[in-house]
């Protein structure tokens, strides 16, 4: 078990199962993984190895017919969730921000940018007053490289672009100041170079804003220029874990040695 008292997320021997047609199945199993201040932890892996699966018990979304038969998830320490009886609700949004793959696709097509971005600080931001909400939102498009926010706060999600709408979704996250931040697959829609621009952006939040980010994906390329550490997983358990460098240099596991030499370049 992490310490607490510097663990912004503390996932300790979760194991989650399926009630299936076919009877049950475990998705999830013995996972442990810890995130602190300012720390990217990348969940890396194929398709189906249990990364979203995972994340999604940390924020109370997972489905109906799943169930968290062991282990324990704990959010700021003193805020712990048993993932079967959470007070999720008080977390998610406000200390925890989660953004998924194609959230940008997901905004209110009906709304403004800015009032959706009001929206959020209404509810989770009592410090911000009616006053200081332009303000509050033209600081959280610019740090999401806006360099026009006027602008994209007036917009539709519409009249923006893929890459525009994913960060617009990242700003909606960050705007509620969550200690941590939740980032499912939130590059994979994007096109290259657009994903390269997002993960610059989370890097330079993560360094201006200490938040703790979990990076889930399975772009190993990506999770290398983002992650501090990364905790690889297969088949639903974690198989390896460490510095990103030391499991980039030195892969213990086989199943991390085939994942990378997957990778054009190494
Ligand atoms: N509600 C569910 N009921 C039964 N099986 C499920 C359910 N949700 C997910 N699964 C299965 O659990 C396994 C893990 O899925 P999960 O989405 O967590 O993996 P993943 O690593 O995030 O994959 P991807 O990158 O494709 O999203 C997969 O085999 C998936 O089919």
């Amino acid at each position: 078990m992490a310490d607490t008292r510097s663990t912004l997320l503390d996932i300790d021997g979760l194991t989650i199962r399926a009630g299936t047609r076919d009877g049950e199945t475990t998705l999830v199993d013995d996972v442990s993984a810890s995130v602190g201040p300012g720390e990217v932890l990348g969940l890396i892996g194929e398709s189906g190895s249990g990364k979203t699966t995972t994340v999604r018990s940390v924020v109370g979304l997972l489905e109906r017919n799943l169930t968290v038969a062991a282990g324990r998830v704990s959010v700021l320490g003193s805020l712990v969730c048993d993932p079967q009886h959470a007070d999720f609700a008080r977390i998610r949004g406000r200390h925890v921000g989660f953004v998924f793959q194609g959230a940008g696709s997901s905004l209110d097509p009906l709304l403004r940018v800015g009032a959706q971005l009001r929206e959020v600080v209404r509810r989770h931001r009592p410090d911000v007053s009616r006053a200081g909400m332009p303000a509050e939102i033209e600081q959280a498009l610019a740090g999401m490289g806006f360099t026009d926010p006027g602008r994209i706060a007036r917009s539709y999600p519409h009249q923006l672009s893929g890459g525009m709408r994913q960060r617009v979704s990242i700003a909606l996250a960050m705007v509620a100041k969550p200690e941590l931040l939740i980032a499912d697959e939130c590059t994979s829609a994007l096109d290259v170079t657009t994903q390269k621009d997002v993960v610059q952006l989370l890097t330079k939040l993560v360094s201006d804003s200490g938040v703790g980010l979990v990076f889930v994906t399975h772009d190993l390329i990506l999770a290398e220029e983002i992650c501090t550490k990364i905790a690889v997983m297969r088949r639903g358990r974690v198989v390896e874990t460490g510095a990103t460098a030391d499991v980039m240099r030195a892969p213990a596991h086989e199943y991390t040695r085939q994942l990378l030499a997957s990778v054009p370049r190494w």
